[in-house]
This record gives C-alpha cells, structure tokens and sequence, in this order.
C-alpha cells in the first residue's frame, strides 16, 4: 500500500505471529532485489486494542511510529470489521483511526514529545533551537511522534542539496538514535511544503509522522496556524495540532497489490 507514494509492505501477522529478523527485512526491502518498501508494517493481535502495528525501515531497523503505514494498515481493519473508528496498539500509545465522509482516513497520532531526552537529543538543550547544520540549514526545531524528527526551517526546497544533506544530518551525533530530518518551507499560514529525508529509508515521497512534527514545529516558532495542509512531493496530508495537544492527520490511501510472503 502507499499514502502520497510513501510505500509499504503490510504483513498480517493476526494468525500465525513471526519475527523476521533484520537482514530478512533489509532484503525484503531491497527496490531491486526484493519487493521494496520505504516501511515493512507487521499487523498483530492486541488485548487493549482492534490491532497492534510494528514498524521497521527499509534498512531493517525498527521505527515507533509511522503516520502514513498507520493510515494505510488502519483502512484495512476498518474495512474489515466495519467499524466507524478502531484503535491501534503501537511503541507511541494507543491511536485512533476513521474514514472520512470524503474517503479519506484519518489518523490521531497522539501527542509530540517536546523534551529533548525524548526526542531523543544527545544532550540537555532547548528543543525548538538545535545547532544541527549541514550545508543550506541550520536551526533546527525538534521533536518525537514517537519517533525521532527535526524540522528546518528554509526560505526555499529548491536551493537545496536533500539527498546529500539528509544522511549527514540523519547521523548528527546530536541525534543518538539517528533522526528523521524534515525540510519545511512555509507557503502560508496554512500550507508547508515539506520534504523529509527518512532514518533508515531515505528521501521518501511523503512522511506522515515527518508531517506531525512539522506541524507541531511551525506552530511552536510561531510560523502557521495549527491546522495546515502539508505537501510533500507525492502529494498532500492535512494536518491539525488541536488544543488538547494531539496531532490528527488525514489523507489518501491506496492498495497497490496483494500477496503472500513465505515466511519460513
Ligand atoms: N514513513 C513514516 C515514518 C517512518 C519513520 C522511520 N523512518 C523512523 O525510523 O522513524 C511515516 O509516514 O510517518
């Protein structure tokens, strides 16, 4: 499946759990080699909820969170079981998805983290000014979704050099657990363009979370209102940072095929 051209393979693993191990994963997501996937997102069983998701990058490390699998994974089980709204068990909480009258889905993706051993940074400093730099960026406003995310801020997407940039910073030793590095550019009060180099996946065509942190960044440096639609190169996510501190996030979804993946 893809939300905006952001890839993944959906394991449903409800019946017969497994665990694949990393290299495994790696060589599933090999764009040329195997199937080719930005996430792998494995469907599980939970008590406390109607599914739990994992997630794991390309490379075979695993994510807490991913927006845009969540949405994807979240129209299966809604169309599945008919319900109006279902809960997922993830590594970030518990998070609730709906389709939207306009076929859309919607996801909460709880709330941001904003203290800077939860993003998490190598050391105590304020999160919204973080000196990480790489050529054409500087000050970078952080923070997690559940997952690692730093926001630039910048006068224009085209001057810049993303693919060369985006693992320098990933790597920052500022970043203990690698990041997620998104490069914003605000169009207006209400609209970003964003594009997001992704830990353990690279440049991507759409990030969901990426998307929830920018949101969350924009506002807090005063930049946009709390409801903003975002575009990223595949397309646009609509984003709401609301007052009782949760990110909703809504877009397409759509299936590319279907299959069955041996699994030992
Ligand atoms: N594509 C995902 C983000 C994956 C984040 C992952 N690259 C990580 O290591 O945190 C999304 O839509 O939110």
């Amino acid at each position: 499946m893809h939300g905006l051209g952001n890839d993944f393979v959906i394991l449903d693993a409800r019946a017969r759990p497994f665990d694949l191990p990393a290299p495994a994963i790696a060589a599933m997501g090999d764009r040329h080699r195997g199937v080719g996937f930005d996430q792998l997102i494995t469907i599980a069983p939970a008590t406390d909820a109607d599914i739990t998701l994992l997630f794991h990058n390309s490379d075979g490390t695993e994510a807490g969170a991913c927006g845009n699998g969540t949405r994807c994974a979240a129209s299966l089980i809604l169309a599945e079981t008919g319900k109006p709204r279902i809960t997922i068990r993830t590594a970030h909480g518990l998070l609730a998805a709906e389709t939207l009258p306009d076929g859309m889905v919607r996801v909460d993706m709880g709330k941001p983290r904003l203290e800077w051993d939860a993003v998490p940074l190598a050391r105590a400093m304020d999160t919204l000014h973080v000196p990480l730099a790489a050529e054409g960026v500087s000050d970078a406003a952080c923070c997690s979704m559940g997952n690692p995310h730093a926001t630039f801020f910048v006068e224009s997407l085209d001057a810049l050099d993303i693919a060369r940039i985006g693992p320098l910073l990933e790597h920052d030793p500022l970043l203990p657990q690698r990041g997620n590095i998104g490069f914003a550019q605000v169009l207006a009060p209400d609209h970003i363009r964003l594009t997001v180099w992704e830990r353990g996946a690279g440049l991507t065509l759409a990030c969901g979370s990426g998307a929830c942190a920018t949101v969350v960044n924009a506002v807090r440096r005063g930049l946009t209102n709390r409801a903003v639609t975002i575009t990223m190169p595949g397309g646009d996510l609509m984003l709401e940072w609301r007052a009782d501190d949760h990110v909703l996030m809504a877009g397409p979804v759509a299936t590319s095929f279907t299959g069955e993946f041996p699994v030992g």
